[in-house]
C-alpha cells in the first residue's frame, strides 16, 4: 500500500501516473488538509482518503507531497505512528533526509526525490538520493514508482538543491521563454492563437530533437544559425541582454532558495 501525503498539484500527479501505469485504486491511499478536496481525490481516482496517521499506520510507502513548510508538523504529526522499516519518501524541495530522519522513529528509511509537473504526462524528471538509512531495495522501491512517469536519475544528496532548481524548476523556464515568444509574435502583429501554436510546435520539435537526435544542444543552434541570417540577428540580441547569464543566476538563485527552504 502506497500512501500520498498532502495530495495537492505533485501529490495528485503522482496519483494519477501510479494508477496510468496499472496500480489499482485499492493500493493507494491519500491525505488532505480540506474536505473537499479529499472528495474530489475520490471521485477522481476511487482511492482512499484517510488521515496522515492512518496512512503512517497502515501504508508501506508514505509519500510525503505537503510544501516544504508543512513538514515540521506533519512528520510530527506522524512520527509517533511510523512502524520501523516503513519507507518515507519526500519530495519537498530543500528538506533533507536528515531532516525528515530526526523527526521520524530511529532507523526509518528515507529517500528524497526532486521530480516535476510533467510527471502529468508521464514526462517527468525524478531524481532520487538516499538518506543514511535508505539501502538498495529502497532505492528500486523509489524507482518502480517513478519510472513509469518518466526518468529517473539517482543523483548525491549535496546535489539535489541544484536538481530542484535545475530540473523541478526547469519547466516552468521553458512555460516562461514560450509566453515570452508569444508576446514578440503579438509584437510582430501574429494573431495570438497562430503565434501559440508556432511557438508550443517549435518546441516540441526542438525537445524531441534534444531527446532523440543525441546531437549537443549547440550542434542543434548552429545548424539553425545561417550565416548573414535571421537567427544570429536574434541571438546577437539575446546576448546584448545577457541572457545567457540572467539564466546562470536564475538558477543559482533558485538553487539558493530551495536551501534556505528547510528552514522554514
Ligand atoms: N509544483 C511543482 O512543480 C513541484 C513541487 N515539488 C514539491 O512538491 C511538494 C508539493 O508541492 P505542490 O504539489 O506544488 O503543492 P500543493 O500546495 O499543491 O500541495 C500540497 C498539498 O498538501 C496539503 N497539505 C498541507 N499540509 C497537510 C497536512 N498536514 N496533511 C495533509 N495534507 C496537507 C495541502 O493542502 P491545502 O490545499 O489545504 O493547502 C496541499 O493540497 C512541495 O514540497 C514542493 O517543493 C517538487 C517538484 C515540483
Ligand atoms: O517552486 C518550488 O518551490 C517548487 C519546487 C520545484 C518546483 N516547484
Amino acid at each position: 500500500m502506497i500512501a500520498i501525503l498532502g495530495a495537492g498539484k505533485m501529490g495528485e500527479a503522482l496519483l494519477s501516473g501510479v494508477l496510468r501505469a496499472g496500480r489499482r485504486p485499492a493500493e493507494l491511499m491519500a491525505t488532505v488538509r480540506r474536505e473537499e478536496r479529499g472528495a474530489l481525490l475520490r471521485e477522481r481516482y476511487g482511492v482512499e482518503i484517510v488521515t496522515n496517521v492512518e496512512a503512517a499506520r497502515t501504508a508501506s510507502t508514505l509519500v510525503l507531497a505537503v510544501k516544504p513548510q508543512d513538514m515540521g508538523t506533519l512528520l510530527d504529526e506522524i512520527a509517533p505512528h511510523v512502524p520501523s522499516g516503513r519507507l518515507v519518501i519526500s519530495m519537498a524541495a530543500g528538506i533533507t533526509t536528515g531532516f525528515v530522519e530526526e523527526r521520524l522513529p530511529a532507523g526509518v528509511p528515507v529517500v528524497r526525490v526532486m521530480s516535476n509537473t510533467p510527471v502529468l504526462v508521464d514526462q517527468a524528471m525524478s531524481v532520487i538520493s538516499p538518506g543514511s538509512h535508505a539501502g538498495e531495495e529502497h532505492l528500486k522501491l523509489a524507482e518502480e514508482l517513478l519510472s513509469p512517469v518518466g526518468k529517473v536519475l539517482r543523483i548525491p544528496e549535496s546535489l539535489q538543491d541544484a536538481a530542484t532548481a535545475l530540473s523541478g524548476s526547469g519547466p516552468a523556464y521553458f512555460y516562461y521563454l514560450v509566453e515570452a515568444m508569444v508576446d514578440a509574435g503579438i509584437l510582430l502583429g501574429m494573431p495570438r492563437a497562430a503565434a501559440l501554436e508556432m511557438v508550443i510546435q517549435s518546441a516540441v520539435g526542438a525537445a524531441v530533437m534534444l531527446r532523440d537526435s543525441g546531437e549537443h544542444p549547440v550542434l542543434l543552434r548552429e545548424a539553425v544559425t545561417s550565416p548573414g541570417g535571421t537567427t544570429i540577428a536574434a541571438i546577437r540580441e539575446l546576448e546584448k541582454h545577457g541572457v545567457r547569464a540572467a539564466v546562470l543566476e536564475a538558477i543559482e538563485a533558485a538553487r539558493d532558495r530551495g536551501r534556505e527552504l528547510a528552514g522554514g
